[in-house]
Order: C-alpha cells, then sequence, then structure tokens
C-alpha cells in the first residue's frame, strides 16, 4: 500500500509546485544566495580561527580606580581572574585584561586584532614579561579621530612586534555599548590576505546595498509610491549601521567626527527599525490590497505607527542619554516590537492578506538576526560567526524576501490587470452582443408595431364603413317613407327650411299642392290593407317620375296624403301640372294580384314667397282648405288660390 501513498504525495507537491512555481524558484534563489553567503562568511570567520588565543588571559575583577598601567601591574595575582569569555555584556565600566604570551607559540603572530570595532576607549600597553620594558603602546578607540591610530584599519589592531620573549600585555577599555573584547593574533601576510578578503567582502555587500537603495529611490521617483523610501530609507540606516559595526564608516565616511562614531550604531539601528516597521506597514496593509479602506485606520495600522514613533524616541533619547539601561530598554522595545509585529503580519496572513505572509518570513528573519547578534554581542559566543556576518547573512535574507515579494506582487498585480482586461473585453463583448440583441429586438417590436397599426386601421376604417353606412341607413330610415320610398314628411319640413332660405334670397314664389286619395278607406275595405298599399305604391311612382319632370319636391305626408313643394312656381303653373296628372292617373290601372282598380284624388294649391316658417304654415293650411273643399265639391278635382 506504500506505493499509492507515496504517488498521492509526489502527486500533491507536483501539483503545489505547479501551481506556486514563482514562489519555489524565489525561495531556492534565495536559499541558494543565503547559502554562498554563509559559506563565504563561515570562511572568513575560519582564517581568523587558525590565530585564535594560544595564551592565558586574566581579568582584573575588582573595581581598580587607577588608570595607571604601572598601578595596575602592581597588583597581586589575587586581583587577577582566569578568563575565557571575553564578552563582558552590556556594561559601561572601565575593564581591564592582562594577557600573558607564551613567544613559542606567537613567534609568527605579531599583530593582535581586536574583533569588535566599536569601543570608546581602548589602552593597549605590550610589556615585556615580567618587566616594565614599554614594547609598544596604543592609544585608541572610538573617543579619539581615527588617524590616531597606528595601524589605520577598520579594526583595532596592534603591532607586537618579533619579539621572541614571552610579552604581558595589559588592555584596558571602556565602552558604552556591549563590551567585547575577543581578539586574535595574526602574521602581518595572513593579516593582510584577509583584511583585502574582507574588505572584498564588505565592498560587494556595499554595493549591493547600495543597488537596493538606488533601485528603490528610482522605483520611488518612477512610482511616487512612499513605501520605496521607506525602503531605501531601511537600506541606508542599515548600511550605515553595518558600516559602522565593521569600523567601515569611521576609517572612510566620517574619520574625524569621533562623537558621531560613539553615537552612529544606536541611532542608525533604531533608525532602521523605524523605517522598516513603517515599510511593513505600508505593505503589508495598503499595497496592492483591494482591502485598503479597511486597514487604513484599523488598529494594525495604529500599532505599526506607534512602534515606528517608539523609534523615533529612542533616536532621540539615545542622541542626547547613551546608557546601557537605554541599550536594554531598546532591545526590550526591539523584542516587544517584533512580537507585536510578527502577530500582526501573522494575523493579517491567515485573514487572506497575501502581503503580511512575506512579512512574517522578514520579521522572523529580523527576529533571528538580533537573537543571535545580541547573544554573540552581549552574553557570549554563541554561534561560530562573527555578529558583524550575522548581521549581513540577515540583511540578504531580509532584502531578499522584500524582493521576492516585490516581484510576485508586481507579478500578481499584473496578472489582476490582466484578467481584469480580459474581463473588461468579454463584458464589452456582451454589452455589444446584448446590444444587438435589443436592436433587433426593437426592429421586431416596430414592425410587429406597424402590422398592428396597419391592422387595426384596416379595422378602424371598415368600423368607420361600417358606421357611415349605417348612418346612411339610419338617415334613409328617418327621412324616407319605407313603402313608398318617397321622402317623409320629416324630410319634407327640413327641405322647406332650405328653400325658405333660396326664397327670400331669389324672392321667387313657391307653390304647394296637398293631395289625397279619394275613398281610401273604401280600397281599402275592398281589396284589403295590401290592397291600399298597392295603391299608395302606384300613387308615389307616378308622383316622383312627375316630380323628375317637373324639377319639384315631393313627399308623403302621412296617410293616403302627398305634398308637393314647387320652386319659382305660381299657382296656376302648378295647377296645370297637377290636373293634368289627375287626369292621367284617374286613367292608369291599378293592380292588386289578379284583380285591378282605378283611383282618382283631390287637391289644394296655394302659392306665395316662402320667407318665413310662418308663411310656410299659411301656405299649407290654404293648400289644405282648398283640398278640403275640393273633397267637399265631389272628389277627383284640384283647386287653387284664386
Ligand atoms: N292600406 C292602407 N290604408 C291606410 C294607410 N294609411 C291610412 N290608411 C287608411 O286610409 C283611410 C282613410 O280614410 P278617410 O280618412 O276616412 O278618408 P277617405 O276614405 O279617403 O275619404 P275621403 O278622403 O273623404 O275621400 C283609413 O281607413 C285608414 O285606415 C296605409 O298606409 N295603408
Amino acid at each position: 500500500m506504500l506505493a499509492p501513498k507515496s504517488h498521492v504525495l509526489y502527486n500533491r507537491v507536483l501539483q503545489s509546485f505547479v501551481k506556486h512555481k514563482n514562489q519555489y524558484i524565489l525561495a531556492s534563489f534565495v536559499a541558494l544566495t543565503l547559502y554562498v553567503l554563509f559559506f563565504i562568511t563561515t570562511n572568513l570567520s575560519d582564517i581568523e580561527d587558525q590565530h585564535k588565543p594560544y595564551s592565558e588571559v586574566f581579568y582584573l575583577s575588582n573595581e581598580v580606580l587607577s588608570d595607571d598601567v604601572y598601578a595596575i601591574k602592581t597588583l597581586d595575582g589575587h586581583h587577577w581572574e582566569l578568563r575565557d569569555n571575553l564578552n563582558f555584556g552590556m556594561t559601561d565600566k572601565v575593564i581591564w585584561i592582562k594577557v600573558k604570551v607564551n613567544p613559542k607559540q606567537t613567534t609568527i603572530s605579531r599583530i593582535i586584532r581586536f574583533q569588535d570595532p566599536l569601543v570608546n576607549v581602548l589602552n593597549v600597553w605590550v610589556f615585556e614579561s615580567g618587566s616594565n620594558k614599554l614594547f609598544n603602546q596604543l592609544d585608541a578607540g572610538d573617543a579619539s579621530p581615527f588617524n590616531q591610530r597606528d595601524i589605520e584599519n577598520g579594526s583595532f589592531l596592534v603591532d607586537i612586534g618579533d619579539s621572541s620573549r614571552p610579552l604581558d600585555i595589559y588592555i584596558r577599555a571602556q565602552t558604552n555599548l556591549g563590551m567585547n573584547l575577543s581578539f586574535s593574533f595574526w602574521r602581518a601576510s595572513d593579516f593582510i590576505a584577509y583584511n583585502s578578503d574582507l574588505t572584498l567582502f564588505y565592498g560587494g555587500v556595499f554595493g549591493y546595498a547600495f543597488a537596493i537603495f538606488f533601485f528603490s529611490l528610482m522605483m520611488y521617483a518612477t512610482t511616487q509610491n512612499i513605501e520605496y523610501v521607506f525602503y531605501s530609507g531601511y537600506v541606508a540606516s542599515f548600511s550605515i549601521h553595518l558600516a559602522a559595526v565593521t569600523g567601515f564608516g569611521f576609517q572612510y565616511i566620517w574619520p574625524n567626527a569621533p562623537n558621531f562614531q560613539q553615537l552612529v550604531a544606536t541611532l542608525s539601528f533604531n533608525l532602521t527599525f523605524f523605517f522598516i516597521v513603517l515599510f511593513t506597514r505600508h505593505f503589508v496593509l495598503y499595497v496592492g490590497n483591494k482591502e485598503y479602506a479597511s486597514l487604513k485606520n484599523s488598529w494594525q495600522a495604529k500599532v505599526f505607527t506607534f512602534i515606528a514613533f517608539t523609534y523615533v524616541a529612542l533616536i532621540f533619547a539615545s542622541a542626547i542619554w547613551q546608557t546601557t539601561f537605554l541599550l536594554q530598554l531598546s532591545i526590550l522595545l526591539l523584542n516587544v516590537s517584533i512580537f507585536g509585529v510578527v502577530y500582526i503580519c501573522f494575523t493579517l496572513a491567515r485573514q487572506g492578506f497575501k502581503n503580511a505572509n512575506f512579512f512574517v518570513w522578514v520579521w522572523f528573519g529580523i527576529f533571528i538576526t538580533v537573537l543571535l547578534v545580541t547573544l554573540n554581542r552581549l552574553i557570549l559566543n554563541a554561534v561560530g560567526l562573527d555578529p558583524t556576518f550575522i548581521l549581513i547573512i540577515g540583511f540578504f535574507f531580509e532584502t531578499l524576501v522584500i524582493g521576492a515579494a516585490l516581484v510576485l506582487i508586481y507579478n500578481r498585480n499584473k496578472n489582476r490587470a490582466t484578467r481584469d482586461k480580459l474581463l473588461a473585453i468579454k463584458d464589452e463583448r456582451k454589452m455589444l452582443s446584448a446590444k444587438d440583441e435589443l436592436l433587433a429586438l426593437q426592429a421586431d417590436a416596430k414592425q410587429k408595431l406597424e402590422l398592428e397599426v396597419k391592422q387595426q386601421t384596416a379595422r378602424l376604417e371598415s368600423a368607420l364603413k361600417d358606421l357611415s353606412k349605417a348612418s346612411k341607413d339610419l338617415k334613409q330610415l328617418r327621412n324616407v317613407d319605407s313603402l313608398t320610398s318617397l321622402p317623409n314628411r320629416f324630410m319634407f319640413e327640413e327641405l322647406v327650411q332650405k328653400n325658405i332660405v333660396v326664397s327670400v334670397r331669389t324672392r321667387c314664389p313657391i307653390a304647394i299642392a296637398v293631395i289625397d286619395i279619394d275613398c281610401f278607406k273604401a280600397i281599402n275595405d275592398e281589396y284589403g290593407h295590401i290592397g291600399g298599399d298597392e295603391v299608395l305604391k302606384h300613387f308615389a311612382q307616378l308622383l316622383l317620375a312627375l316630380s323628375e319632370i317637373h324639377g319639384f319636391d315631393v313627399c308623403r305626408f302621412g296617410g293616403e296624403e302627398f305634398v308637393v313643394l314647387a320652386v319659382n312656381f305660381d299657382n296656376n303653373k302648378l295647377l296645370n301640372v297637377i290636373d293634368r296628372f289627375r287626369l292621367d292617373y284617374a286613367k292608369s290601372k291599378i293592380h292588386i294580384g289578379d284583380q285591378y282598380l282605378y283611383s282618382s284624388f283631390s287637391a289644394g294649391i296655394s302659392s306665395a314667397p316662402l320667407d318665413s316658417q310662418k308663411a310656410y304654415l299659411t301656405l299649407l293650411g290654404e293648400a289644405d282648405k282648398l283640398l278640403y273643399r275640393a273633397k267637399q265639391k265631389g272628389r277627383n278635382r284640384v283647386l287653387a288660390t284664386a
């Protein structure tokens, strides 16, 4: 069953590698660089190891107030204590040590090199053993200008000559930072070779630092992102600190400023942390984070700011008040702030703020570096490496991780930008196709609407036609007598109104004839109602034909009574026409089924200019009276007014 499990594991590793390819490549690069660096620094330390102390070192344990070496020399043996570890920790007391050199082992090593280049006062006297004969003397330390040194080197060097006799070396030292008096003996030629290696190495380190510093400033100039200023500030401060702790700064940059030399290590140390905290704050909380707003005024941002300004306070305090207490306070604050920052970065990383991941590593590196340097500088030589080398490795680790972070974040942002762009293009395409669809729909809807409108219009037109026909029919129904198809009395009244207007204008006479069929009741009685109707239809037909010939209007006035309205007719003219018609009618045969009959009518005629409704009624009344008279006179006659 082992094989499938290992297969699964292998697949997982492979998938993880494919997914996080860039991270793995960068991590390998960081690891490789650190390995090379470790290799170099170990080699540089090894050379020194070959010349490690060879003889006994004594430490003057009781506090002696005298600064006079000759007085010290007279002190009894019980004042002196054998001492292996020359790391005296945090003390600002004057330290005296005595080194007894066995000539057999030191004939080839004639230079003493002190490991720590940061000691404020360092006096070395080299005596021939058991005598007061001063062989060589060094009065150096950061409290005096650099060119006071016999051998101009970043580290303190003492030439002990080529004496083959035993030597007693007395060393007096005092400093305001941790006191480490570790030293080693060197053969001059070895030291020159070592020193040139060391110089080359430091040159490389400072070159690297300068490149990052300059690059960051350029990045700031290009992007205007303030975190690059913090980063270059961090690199610059760290480089100054390195220059201080290697003695390079005092040798080459500020040789005539011993006061500055005594302060610079602490100042640059605090300044470095000030910048790296601000850089972390910006990078973790803001850079590339969409959630920028949510973190802008978060408690994490406030804690970062507080820590950064604690370092500013320490910078001011240490510039005026350098004591071991302040150094202890700094180290305490440093540890608290490291834990604070790591905690924030760690929790943010777990919440998904990716940048915080990198800073967990960066601050872990800082923690390890500070721990090792503190241990080496202040307590004992815990690691085989010079504390300066530990600092350098730490510096490389941090800058490489930050560099990797920058690369990955840049890559991520670029990918995000590309993805956003692709999404935007996709969205645009979607929008365009939606627009097309909408246009098509609109066109379709327009077509449908047009069709609908056409159909509705057609329906409306047909309805209107129907309506107008209905209205015509209605009019017909209203104006026309259904039995005879002659205008009825209603229409006749309208005609009269029209003719009144004409007559008023033209003053022409209008004649009215009222005609009534004789003995119609008797016809009805004899031939039935239908027979009566046939007589009415027959009469109407003839009357209509007559009206068309003479151009007058006729109507069925009601029952068997008809009226003629003749414009521009006087009594006689109409009398002639109607009377002739009476004769013709009396002769016309009326068929009812297979029977037939003859009928007659009586009429009364009256004429006058028709200028008002009243005149019409008068005229109608006169004609009606004449009709009545005609009936009385025996029917079948036409009477007109004289
Ligand atoms: N068939 C038929 N008879 C009608 C119509 N309108 C009226 N009448 C009849 O016409 C007759 C009119 O009779 P009368 O008023 O007495 O007049 P008349 O019999 O003609 O006598 P004179 O007018 O005096 O000659 C009545 O019997 C009515 O019923 C109609 O439309 N059709």
